[in-house]
């Protein structure tokens, strides 16, 4: 078998032109612009470039963005104070810290001092909570919402009942996309470092939700023949003294058994931008 590949760069183009024409009615109403902050700490390239790619896609659909950058050193007081302009302004519908930020400064402290109304990453515990409860309309997670729309496009309604294997447990991807499927009425397990046996595991799966950060970890091996794998992970590497960039799946392996495989760069990467914008507008619109 050799998979369908799932285009996240075609599938976020659908998204945005959907944010893009509700942003124009807005606009054809006389109403204010939705509009998201960014704030970036520190210089780290990796950031630098997500944050650019993001703020690009903004001026695309239409939505306002407000950029702050600020040094390395910044303390925790002066962040907190930024988000508590941002959060009194009504002007401002979405904020979004970019992680990880610099060792002085907590970052529980700060997700939890953006107004959970503006918080479009979806990390605030009470949004954390609402999701846990099965709440539809709250701000979820940006890269599990993305793999949830690519699940839903290939796999439509008959995505009810299969069992999902999410590779991974952290707060931002792992656990969310597990919400996110149960609620979808999937069968969900979650695997991690100190699974027993976790490629046995893996093989049992319908769909595999890899987001581990651990480059090409997932080989053929760990997949069911006609599995649909989704690939969070975005590694740097180098291979034959050139940069590239490569997954949590060995693509070429898994490729061949799979029945729908997502692609690095050009899979989720791209959806988990669209999705931003989405929430974006979301956040908007749940302010009026
Ligand atoms: N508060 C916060 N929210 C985030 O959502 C957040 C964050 N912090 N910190 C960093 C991670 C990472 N992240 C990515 C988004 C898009 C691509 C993306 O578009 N990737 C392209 C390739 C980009 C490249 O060439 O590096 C692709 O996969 O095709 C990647 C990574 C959002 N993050």
């Amino acid at each position: 078998m050799n998979a369908k590949v799932i285009d996240g760069k075609a599938l976020s183009a659908e998204v945005l032109a959907e944010v893009t024409a509700s942003v124009s009615e807005i606009q054809a109403q006389g109403l204010a612009t939705p509009c998201l902050a960014v704030v970036l700490v520190g210089e780290d390239p990796a950031s630098q470039v997500y944050v650019r790619n993001k703020l690009r896609q903004c001026e695309a659909t239409g939505i306002r963005s407000v950029e702050h950058r600020l040094a390395a050193d910044t303390s925790e007081a002066t962040l907190l104070e930024l988000l508590a302009k941002m959060n009194a302004d009504p002007a401002i519908h979405g904020i979004l810290v970019q992680l990880p930020l610099p060792a002085q400064i907590d970052e529980q402290k700060v997700i939890a001092a953006i107004d959970p109304a503006k918080d479009v990453d979806g990390f605030h515990p009470e949004n954390m909570g609402r999701l846990l409860a099965g709440d539809e309309s709250v701000l979820v997670p940006c890269t599990p919402l993305g793999c949830l729309l690519m699940l839903k496009h290939t796999l439509g309604d008959s995505l009810k009942g299969k069992h999902v294997v999410v590779v991974g447990r952290s707060n931002i991807v792992g656990k969310p996309a597990a919400l996110l499927t149960l609620q979808q009425h999937c069968t969900v397990t979650i695997v991690h470092s100190r699974t027993q046996d976790i490629e046995a595991v893996c093989r049992q799966a319908d769909i595999l939700i890899v987001a581990v950060g651990r480059a090409e970890m997932v080989g053929a091996d760990w997949v069911k023949p006609g599995a649909v794998v989704l690939d969070v992970g975005i590694n740097r590497v180098e291979r034959d003294g050139k940069a590239k960039l490569v997954g949590d799946v060995d693509y070429a392996a898994v490729a061949s058994i799979a029945s729908a495989i997502t692609p690095v760069p050009g899979g989720v990467g791209p959806m988990t931008i669209a999705c931003l914008l989405r929430n974006t507008l979301q956040a908007y619109q749940q302010q009026r």
